[in-house]
């Protein structure tokens, strides 16, 4: 029987660095919000796993939260507008809001949920981004934290799918072109 990682041309970065790096940037966040509370917003679905193993490596107090977004047209090309599947369930007015993200591509979903979260007056905001593709970039996003910075390929695993699958892959792996090919 075919299985996920027969879809998998090379694991880009394993269990283990993934572990390393989300340590690296909690300890970032740890110093940079010593005394403060946290409001962690993670955008579904994405950023799911990178969101449950980031909080639980912050030492501060941490308010969960999560929205929804989805880039019209699927495939692995996103089309340009975004639009809000689900939204907050409290008011961000007056928190120290970082937003969470598997990966920042295009950056067109992030500068969309920024300007949303901007204008509803939080203390403070910053982005954090598991992987950020530069290559990519349409619009200008200044993420605050970011993991990796990665190559132009097709990524998948750790919450990154391809038509809904391969997202609970415990690792990062480049997809092969001819599974999105064909
Ligand atoms: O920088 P961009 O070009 O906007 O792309 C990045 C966004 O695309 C993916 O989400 P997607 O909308 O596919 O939904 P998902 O998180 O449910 O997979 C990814 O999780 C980011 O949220
Ligand atoms: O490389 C990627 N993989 C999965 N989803 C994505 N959304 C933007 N870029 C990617
Ligand atoms: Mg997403």
């Amino acid at each position: 029987m075919k299985t996920m990682q027969d879809d998998i041309q090379s694991v880009l970065y394993t269990e283990e660095q993934l572990k390393e790096c989300v340590q690296k940037i909690a300890d970032k966040i740890n110093k940079d919000y010593e005394g403060k509370e946290i409001y962690a917003i993670g955008i579904l679905k994405g950023a799911m796993i990178f969101y449950a193993d980031l909080v639980r490596a912050i030492n501060v107090p941490v308010a969960f939260d999560f929205m929804a977004a989805s880039s019209y047209g699927k495939g692995a090309s996103s089309s340009g507008e975004v639009k809000i599947l689900k939204d907050l369930d409290f008011s961000i007015e007056g928190k120290h809001v970082i937003v969470i993200e598997d990966i920042v591509d295009s950056g067109l979903t992030l500068s969309y949920l920024l300007r949303v979260l901007q204008s509803r007056h939080p203390a403070s905001i910053k982005l954090c981004a598991l992987l950020n593709k530069p290559e990519r970039r349409e619009v200008d996003v200044k993420v605050d934290y970011v993991g990796y910075d990665v190559p132009n390929e097709f990524l998948v695993g750790y919450g990154l799918d391809y038509a809904s699958k391969y997202r609970n892959l415990p690792y990062i792996g480049i997809l092969k072109p001819e599974v999105y090919t064909k």
